[in-house]
């Protein structure tokens, strides 16, 4: 059994392995591939190449949304910014004026111009230190409010996505959209924006004023743009592709990593070290390798674009001493043309660490858009219909299997088409081989997934028109290996039913037979799970477990009996807290032990996602077929 209403975490229940994929060595099913490697080749599943499908122009109306709310303060920034440039830009203008006044008016023993300059100069310097700072201070207030806003969508987008979406696209890579991801795009909005908006600024500023101080050094500026922009998108081309690699190669990194921590009892249980470690390796030199390539891609970007820019001020000043030399420009102009052709060409190599960081961030921000993209597989009814009253006089809710097929998005049919009705207030065991697709009835039930075709039903009314919080007051499934949040006990417990009292909690836990153990942890109902989590047993986390679902009082609950065997206090003590938690609702229980299917009203028996025999235990056992020789091999086992 694999899943959880308590959130056990995506690897944590990935037990499956698709068909292509060769299993794990870390006991978990998928092994992360990377673009390249031979193993990528061998799945056809686009989640395992980590290609969500991602509609177009997705990232641009994603990047739109986080920005409109701080649409002021962008606009802000933007003003701030422009004003500064002006600011910025007006020191070369000063030179031209001081050499070709202010040089010629000092000779006349008249310092009222060099004197202006510099008042200006200095008051130019002040104004765009003033807004330099302003600015850095708007941008960055509106980089961490995008920040912050992405990471809170990436997660809270991740928790409503279904079960198989989970399944298959793992915690790892979850974890590498909102940590690397976000932070390519936080090196775009923190360092490479301003730059941008800077070098687009003054690229503007600096053409008009070459234009008005000269025509031919602006018209000459303009064609060298020319190459320059070719030489850029060509860059831009090549790096985009890169980085998405490069995006897709550390996510494989963290998946490898948080598998092999989350699989470490089986890793080490089965020695898998030494070929993890091998597996590891790969995936590092891959993501190293590329990561090269990126490198590589900017520095030749550098050159040539520095070839271009030097190659273009060379022969501007010569040009342009020509005409000094024979008169028909003024020198002053001819230092300020070269001095703001510098200025125009130097932004040139930061143009290209910006374009690296914006292929960058464009990569992550199309792959958090894409994952932002996807809608749960089992969504919520647009218009939902509310389950009718349980009836005092029957506890629990009548289920029943309308015609139900199912196929897993990954593999061939598991339930073959089948009609089945669960009479409210009864117990049902489910037992049968590994495989038989008992989880799988219970996970549809539980609505993790939808049927392929048919309709389940609680009380009559289709899962699929219930909202999830109303078909979650309904339904509880309750898995093996009761997982418990960080927090107390009682907080544990509380799950179940958020507003219950300390009262119902330790009511709930006493009915259980909890009470005892969990008033003689440290901080008894206090104690923190995660802190002292070694003292709390398999056993006991089992019953945790039961008190949350007998506090959330479900009308059918779904439980999932652990197959690991407790000592016999240990077990006697499970067994009375299940008695005590199926009473009195419809209950599902996928059981592996004689005494819980001796106290079914009803026993389904499963082979090949196929129901083969169905009746109360008694009868099946006189019937003599497969649950009656089950029964007899659990008799010889319990001695
Ligand atoms: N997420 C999944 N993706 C693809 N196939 C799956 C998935 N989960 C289960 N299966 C397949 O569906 C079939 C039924 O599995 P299911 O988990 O329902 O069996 P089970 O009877 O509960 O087994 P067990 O007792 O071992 O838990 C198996 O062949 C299994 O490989």
């Amino acid at each position: 059994m694999t899943t959880t209403t308590t959130g056990l975490p995506a690897d944590d229940h990935e037990d499956r392995t698709p068909p292509a994929v060769p299993p794990s060595p870390t006991g978990g099913s998928r092994t992360p591939t990377a673009p390249g490697t031979p193993a990528a080749s061998r799945t056809s599943d686009a989640f395992e190449q980590d290609l969500l499908p991602t509609p177009k122009g997705a990232s641009r109306s994603l990047l739109r949304a986080l920005l409109a709310p701080r649409s002021r303060r962008v606009g802000v920034a933007a003003a701030v910014l422009l004003v500064q440039q002006a600011a910025v830009q007006a020191s070369p203008l000063l030179v031209a004026y001081a050499i070709d006044r202010g040089v010629p008016a000092l000779r006349a023993d008249d310092y009222g111009p060099l004197i202006a300059v510099a008042v200006v100069a200095g008051l130019c310097a002040a104004v765009s230190g003033a807004l330099q700072f302003a600015f850095i201070q708007v941008a960055a207030r509106v980089s961490q409010d995008v920040l912050l806003d992405l990471r809170g969508r990436i997660f809270r987008h991740a928790q409503t996505l279904s079960l198989d979406f989970h399944e298959r696209y793992t915690s790892g890579r979850l974890i590498s959209r909102a940590t690397t991801d976000v932070e390519s795009l936080r090196e775009l909005l923190d360092e490479g924006l301003q730059e941008l908006i800077t070098v687009i600024l003054s690229a503007v500023y600096i053409t008009v004023t070459l234009i008005w101080l000269d025509w031919g050094f602006g018209a000459a500026a303009v064609v060298s743009a020319g190459p320059l922009y070719v030489l850029i998108r060509s860059y831009q081309r090549r790096s985009q592709r890169l980085y998405s690699t490069k995006s897709t190669a550390i996510a494989a990194v963290i998946v490898k990593f948080g598998e092999t921590l989350n699989g470490i009892r089986p890793v080490q249980a089965f020695r898998r070290e030494r070929p993890n470690d091998a597996a590891f390796a790969g995936l590092n030199r891959h993501h190293e390798r590329v990561n090269g390539d990126t490198i590589l891609e900017m520095a030749r970007y550098v050159v040539s674009s520095r070839l271009v820019a030097n190659t273009a001020v060379a022969a501007i000043v010569l040009w342009g001493a020509y005409r000094v030399a024979s008169g028909g420009l003024a020198l002053g102009v001819l230092a300020a043309s070269v001095l703001y052709l510098r200025r125009l060409y130097d932004p040139i190599d930061r143009l290209g660490m910006f374009l690296n960081s914006y292929q960058a961030a464009a990569a992550s921000l199309e792959k958090i858009a894409g994952l932002l993209a996807q809608r749960p597989t089992v969504p919520e009814p647009a218009e939902p219909v509310a389950l009718p009253a349980v009836a005092a006089a029957r506890p629990g809710r009548e289920v029943a299997f309308h015609g139900v097929r199912f196929a897993y998005r990954t593999g061939g049919e598991v339930l073959p088409r089948f009609d089945l009705t669960l009479a409210a207030g009864t117990t049902v065991a489910v037992v049968g081989a590994t495989g038989a697709g008992k989880s799988t009835i219970a996970k549809l039930l539980a609505r993790f997934y939808d049927p392929t075709e048919g309709r389940v039903l609680l009380d009559g009314v289709d899962l699929r028109e219930l909202s999830t919080a109303e078909l979650r007051r309904g339904v509880v499934m309750v898995t093996q290996e009761a997982f418990l949040f960080s927090g107390t006990v009682a907080e544990n417990i509380a799950i179940g039913r958020p507003d219950a009292t300390r009262e119902e909690i330790e009511r709930a836990a006493r009915a259980i037979g909890a009470h005892d153990f969990i008033t003689g942890l440290p901080d008894g109902y206090d104690t923190d799970v995660r802190k002292r989590g070694g003292r709390i047993s398999a056993g006991q986390r089992q019953l945790v477990g039961f008190a949350r679902a007998l506090l959330a009082d479900p009308a059918v609950l779904i439980l999932d009996e652990a197959t690991s065997s407790l000592d016999i206090p240990g077990e006697r003590a499970v067994q009375r807290a299940m008695t005590t938690v199926l009473r009195g609702r419809t209950a599902v229980v996928i059981a592996h032990r004689l005494s819980t299917v001796e106290i079914a009203d009803r026993v389904l028996v499963m082979s090949g996602g196929r129901i083969v025999e169905d009746g109360p235990p008694a009868e099946l056992i006189t019937a003599r077929g497969r649950f009656a020789d089950l029964h007899q091999a659990w008799r010889e086992s319990v001695g």
